[in-house]
């Protein structure tokens, strides 16, 4: 197949890519050989294949919700190429057999690659650590662990985890929320809870952990990786802790959401801006903007969290938190950070591709675009725009906060292993 007509990174002229047999075979002025299927890209910009390191799929257990396979199809859509399922799933993830189930699934289903993360405890309870090294070691071959929708808590587990982890070199991913701290937690504890009446839900709570886990992973020396990072507090933290001396290696993510969104919107008390952790101020959003640009913050990872119709179209007390993600987070980057003049292309190549797939150690993700490499493609057309409808999205749920929202960027092509799987909005 010939990709006639990209550039690369957004940059230079256009150049053709050849993919043959799963790898990127020629770049540059190429014929396309009589059999090759021709895609003319007209100039838009190439980026390897994008990889979140933070989805719910929902399967097995809430197949009402989403399933690996229509998780795929979004994520396909959306650019990607390889994504992390979160262990909240029911059963927990939080043995071999059901890691491998969600990894079989994903390869039979076979649009993007899933890699299960395993819980760090028994049944996401917080209370004993799971077998980390039965995961790992597993067909699912597990490289991250997380309790995400829940922090671990208890600084001795966390500790145990971080020291086991490094034995495995695999990371431990924290959802960094001190629970003490946000019981009946509704909004981000400011001006607008304290306007609508919603119990609050402080920066603190985040901060705390985080600071708290920077240290015990220096300690450890082990690989830590802080989820959805949404506050400005948050990224200070980031910074001393990586500007020190430090053999623990850190890794944060930021949401789509927390750079696009703030609790301002909170005032229609629609639920569908309810996340874990909240949307914050604009001057939260400001800043964690600036963080990623800047590398304190690594990479953008999507949280994408699809909900049934019941349990997110509630009063707002007894929704769920979390908004879908995986087939907007290209536009809402591309209008936050690229629009903005905050990254190029090669930034947006940084944040969603090259340094998620570092993090999670896998090896043919992320990759350079150059002959020999695995065919692990996004094509995307940076001037196009399109309306979000979340009734359109590949997802079965339908809680995008976007609904209605124009946004730059569209994906018109995802190549896996030089497979297309999505081209113009259609998975192939
Ligand atoms: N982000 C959310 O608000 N919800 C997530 C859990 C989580 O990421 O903490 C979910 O599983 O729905
Ligand atoms: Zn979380
Ligand atoms: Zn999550």
């Amino acid at each position: 197949m010939l990709i006639r007509g990209a550039r690369l990174y957004g940059e230079g002229e256009p150049v053709d890519v050849l993919v043959a047999d799963g790898v990127i075979a020629e770049i540059g002025s190429v014929q396309a050989p009589g059999d090759a299927e021709v895609v003319e890209a007209r100039g838009q910009v190439l980026l390897p294949g994008f990889v979140d390191l933070h989805t719910h799929l929902r399967e097995p257990g809430r197949e009402d919700a989403e399933t690996i396979e229509t998780g795929s199809a979004a994520a396909a859509l959306g650019g990607y190429t390889a994504v992390f399922a979160m262990a909240n799933t029911d059963p927990v993830a939080d043995n071999a057999v059901v890691v491998e189930h969600v990894w079989r699934r994903g390869r039979e289903t076979g649009l993007v690659d899933v890699h299960p993360v395993g819980a760090v405890t028994v049944g996401l309870k917080g209370e004993k650590l799971a077998e980390l090294g039965t995961m790992a070691k597993s067909a699912a071959g597990v490289r991250m662990f997380s309790d995400d929708g829940h922090c671990v808590a208890d600084p001795l587990l966390m500790r145990r985890a971080l020291e086991y982890s490094t034995a495995l070199d695999v990371v431990i991913a924290q959802h960094a929320e001190e629970p003490r701290l946000t019981v009946g937690a509704q909004a981000h504890e400011g001006e607008t809870a304290s306007r609508l009446g919603y119990a609050g839900w402080p920066a603190s709570a985040e901060e705390s952990i985080v600071a708290r886990d920077c240290l015990l992973a220096e300690h450890a020396r082990a690989r830590l990786h802080v989820c959805h990072v949404s506050t400005k507090g948050t990224a200070d933290v980031l910074r001393w802790a990586k500007n020190r001396q430090s053999t623990g290696v850190i890794s944060a993510e930021v949401t789509p959401h927390h750079l696009l969104l703030t609790d301002e919107r909170l005032a229609t008390y629609d639920p569908v801006n309810k996340v874990n952790p909240p949307l914050r101020t604009a001057s939260d959003a400001a800043h964690l903007r600036a963080a990623l640009a800047e590398g304190v913050i690594d990479c953008v990872a999507t949280d994408h969290a699809p909900h049934a119709v019941q349990d997110k179209d509630c009063e707002w007390a007894a929704a769920r938190p979390g908004m879908l993600g995986l087939q907007t987070a290209l536009s809402v980057v591309t209008e936050t950070m690229v629009r903005t003049g905050l990254l190029d292309w090669r930034g947006v190549a940084r944040v969603m591709s090259e340094r998620p797939a570092e993090i999670a150690g896998l090896a043919d993700q992320g990759r350079p675009i150059v002959a020999g490499e695995p065919a692990n493609l996004t094509l995307v057309d940076p001037d196009a725009e399109w309306t979000v409808r979340g009734a359109e999205l590949a997802s079965l749920a339908a809680n995008t906060p976007y609904e209605g929202m124009r946004l730059p960027g569209v994906v018109t092509l995802t190549l896996l292993r030089g497979q297309i799987t999505a081209r113009e909005g259609k998975i192939v």
